[in-house]
């Protein structure tokens, strides 16, 4: 073999079926007019998996060990039968049969012995190479390819540790190259397996065939070294997990090590280490699309894919155990590292992370959970006396968690990429457990709980990678509020896009009978149909529930329901770190402990809690209640008209309109309450007032607002708001005279209120007809604050003050405001 020599290794899912071994033979006889080539095979789809479990059946006396065979015998045979006739079929068949025959003994014997060592399990998974490589060598000379089969352990020599043994790497290249450099034509090597000294069977680690590539490609001086499979290349983010991966062209061997041992399962990460040393390129190539450019693994950045970002890339394992260890007795005593690595070191547990903090009260491990409960007791063990002595704190495990790397070359000396990491994941709730950062500052690993990973991902990524941002919205309410509000985002969000960097995702809608989630996006063309009618037993909570298991990132909750159930969850919602926007007044003006439980939840909570349109819908008015107290201004009274229903009603009756009909056109027009008793009782906009007293710093029940009711009080009973709206004509006639008898005095009846020395009462006024009240008109709404600085003409804030559109307008900007913080 020469010089032009590239290393193509094919994985299972590229030998998974007959169509895709043709596949594997088009690419290589493709690649073969320029190249030579040496191929390495890992086994057939499935097939490591069978014959593990065959020996993990036959060990515990499980006689369904030899329908597993029969699988394996079945899942060969049947590629073999659509791959060769004739007597090239006989053939193949008959070396999987001896082959499948030579298995049968062995996992016999295991049944017979329920003994199944390291070295025959190490044995057993091997027969899934030695088959691929039969099936596919056999079918390359079908179609004309010099190929020959090539048993690696005739190549590779190992140690005898057998499930993961490690490769003699001097030996091996010897003999690699003593076997091959003199051969002509296209071997086909068997992937994962190697032999100890002795010749018995190991096996490279799951995964092995790529260091396998490696390994030969090192020892061949091979130009590239070609990892096939079933991806585009590297991601940048498990493509599974984060929607928005993207994959990176080219990365360094550094990283490709990093990204691989944090989890990324595109390739073995121990076969970086060969190919780097020998300076030979991988390349990460999909046999399901070989056009795909892929990803290239080299030392040196080429030019072309020079970066500016300092995050490359971003992995995670998603089954760690925490083993902390910690006690006063660690502090400046040497050595204690050194023993606790070095038993762990001797007992074969990999440790996938460490962290010590320079008080050197503890150092935290993360491992496997497989291994977790003999590192315990190995540390036990070794650090008995000084448990016992209580030098050392008992040890304490933490599972289900996960762990992300966050992994890049250009995050050397890059200052703010820790800040921007954890600012991010605080927003977003998520706990750090556990951190570690080498001094080469390429990798930033962190310990979260296992629930949070895909939502830590997602953040992380959009954090880093992109330049638009998400946020993911909840609606509860399918109302007035509601349909406006999905109607102004569907107008604006392509805006919102390209001028904000900004992507408003409505993922979930819920009335009281129906329900609607896609964690990508509802089409806001066609919610109402798509609503499906939702389980009994999935109330508020069903709807709270799911939203928290979905668990994405950048989530804001939106209420737009005016349901005391809803408002009651804010606490929690807050608590889970979800934001909350609500138009529902009946958080804010509820009781006061659930007004308490809302503050103190918003408080420990990095969510935010926006609620603008509880007074004065869209209008700016608990906003510039705010910035005048938090400026330092002193409130002396605020007066005015806070109920657009009640406001449109007065501003209705004089220019002649009848009661009863206006309410009417009121509700139409979405200004009342889903119940328009509770805007003509007064409680409506008592709330608004019991929300602003609130604001002010009192303390103040619904009970303390004095408020006067406009329901007349035959009609107080229970009944139905048709029934109610039906029977108000009753009362036309009094409104009527009451309005005439005002004018005859130049004055008008508005309903209207102010509080003043934490006093708030409100109610029907007679006003001059030419005072500011007089003049509104519509559902128009006028808040007048007194203050030391606006004492002399007070500050005014008034405009329509209910209605579907500049409601949703303020929810909306409510959104906005949290997104903000949030991206
Ligand atoms: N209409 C307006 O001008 C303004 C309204 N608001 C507030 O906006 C909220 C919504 O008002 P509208 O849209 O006019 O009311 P609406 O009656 O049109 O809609 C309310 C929606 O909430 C849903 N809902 C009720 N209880 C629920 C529960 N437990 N779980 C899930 N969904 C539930 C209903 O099914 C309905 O879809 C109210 O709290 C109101 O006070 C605030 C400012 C102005
Ligand atoms: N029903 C309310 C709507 C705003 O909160 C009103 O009439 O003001
Ligand atoms: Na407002």
């Amino acid at each position: 073999m020469g010089g032009n020599m590239k290393i193509y290794k094919f994985g299972g899912t590229s030998l998974g079926s007959a169509s895709r071994i043709k596949k594997v033979a088009d690419i290589i006889a493709g690649a073969l007019h320029q190249d030579e080539l040496v191929i390495v095979v890992s086994a057939i789809h499935r097939v490591t998996d069978l014959l593990f479990e065959s020996a993990t059946q036959a060990c515990s006396g499980d006689s369904g060990y030899r329908s597993t065979l029969n699988e394996l015998d079945h899942l060969h045979i049947s590629i073999a039968d659509e791959l060769f006739s004739g007597s090239l079929l006989d053939d193949v068949t008959a070396s999987i049969r001896a082959e499948l025959s030579e298995l049968n003994d062995i996992v016999q014997g295991v049944f017979l012995l329920r003994e199944l060592s390291e070295k025959s399990l190490a044995f057993v998974l091997g027969f899934g190479e030695r088959l691929s490589a039969r099936m596919v060598s056999s079918y390359l000379q079908e179609r004309d390819i010099a190929a020959f089969y090539l048993d690696a352990r005739e190549l590779i020599v190992t140690d005898t540790n057998y499930a993961d043994a490690r490769v003699d790497t001097h030996a091996s290249g010897q003999q690699i190259r003593k076997r091959l450099l003199s051969l002509e034509g296209v071997p086909v090597v068997t992937g994962f397996i190697a032999a100890a000294p002795d010749g018995s069977s190991t096996t490279l680690g799951r995964g092995g065939s790529d260091y396998t590539a490696s390994i030969l490609g090192a020892a061949l001086d091979a130009l590239e070294i070609w990892i096939w499979t079933d991806v585009d290349g590297f991601f940048s983010a498990d493509p599974k997990r984060v929607r928005d991966a993207r994959i990176l062209p080219y990365i360094s061997y550094s990283e490709a090590m990093e990204l691989s041992h944090a989890g990324a399962r595109v390739l073995h990460p121990l076969a970086v280490q060969p190919a780097m040393k020998a300076g030979i390129p991988l390349l990460i190539k999909n046999s399901f699309n070989p056009a795909a450019k892929g990803t290239r693994i080299e030392g040196v950045t080429p030019l072309d894919f020079n970066r500016t970002l300092p995050v490359t890339g971003l992995s995670s394992i998603n089954k760690v155990v925490l083993l902390n260890m910690s006690g006063s007795g660690m502090v400046g005593v040497p050595g204690i590292a050194s023993r606790l690595f070095t038993c762990l070191a001797r007992h074969r547990i990999n440790i996938i992370f460490i962290s010590q903090a320079s008080s050197e009260q503890s150092i935290t491990l993360a491992i496997t959970p497989s291994q977790a409960a003999k590192a315990k007791k190995i540390l036990e063990e070794v650090f008995r006396v000084e448990i016992e002595a209580r030098q050392i704190d008992p040890l304490v495990t933490r599972r289900n968690l996960a762990m992300i790397a966050v992994v890049g070359n250009n995050m050397s000396g890059h200052p703010g990429v820790s800040a921007q990491l954890f600012e991010t994941l605080g927003k977003n709730g998520i706990n750090v457990i556990a951190v570690a950062q080498g001094a080469n500052e390429m990798n930033i690993s962190l310990v979260i709980d296992a629930h949070d990973e895909d939502k830590a991902l997602n953040c992380i990524h959009e954090s880093f990678f992109l330049s638009q941002r998400k946020v993911h919205l909840f609606i509860a309410g399918t109302g007035t509020i509601a349909k406006s509000l999905i109607g102004q985002i569907s107008a604006h969000r392509l805006n919102l896009q390209q001028d904000n960097d900004l992507d408003v995702v409505v993922c979930g809608m819920a009335n009281t009978r129906q329900i609607l989630f896609d964690n990508n996006g509802i089409d806001l063309q066609n919610w109402e149909s798509a609503l499906l009618p939702r389980d009994e037993y999935q109330g508020i909570e069903g709807y709270l529930q799911l939203i928290r298991e979905k668990n994405l990132h950048n989530t804001i909750f939106v209420d737009c329901t005016a349901s005391a159930m809803v408002a009651e969850m804010y606490p929690d919602l807050l608590l889970a770190n979800i934001s909350v926007v609500t138009a529902n007044k009946l958080g804010m003006a509820g009781s006061w402990p659930l007004y308490r439980r809302i503050r103190d939840a918003q408080r420990r909570s990095n969510a935010r809690f926006l609620y603008e349109t509880n007074v004065g819908a869209g209008l700016p008015i608990i906003n510039t209640l705010n910035d005048l107290k938090n400026s330092g201004d002193k409130i002396f009274s605020i007066e005015g008209v806070l109920s657009g229903t009640l406001s449109f009603i007065f501003n209705e009756l004089r220019k002649g309109g009848r009661f009863s009909e206006i309410v009417r056109r009121a509700k139409v027009a979405g200004y009342t309450e889903p119940d328009p008793r509770d805007d003509l009782s007064g409680a409506d906009f008592a709330r608004k007032f019991l929300i602003l007293g609130r604001e002010l710093g009192f303390t103040l029940e619904y009970s303390d607002v004095v408020c006067e009711s406009l329901v007349p009080e035959e009609y107080r009973g229970e009944m139905s708001v048709t029934e109610f709206l039906d029977r108000l004509s009753g009362v036309d006639g009094w409104y009527a005279k009451l309005i005439e008898d005002a004018a005859r005095e130049e004055m008008t009846i508005a309903y209207a209120g102010e509080i003043r020395d934490g006093k708030a009462t409100i109610g029907v006024k007679k006003v001059p007809l030419a005072s500011p009240i007089a003049g509104l008109s519509g559902s128009e709404n006028m808040v007048v604050y007194t203050t030391e600085r606006y004492r002399a003409t007070p500050l005014v804030v008034r405009g329509p003050g209910a209605g579907g559109e500049v409601t949703a307008g303020g929810v909306f900007a409510d959104i906005l405001r949290v997104a903000s913080y949030l991206v």
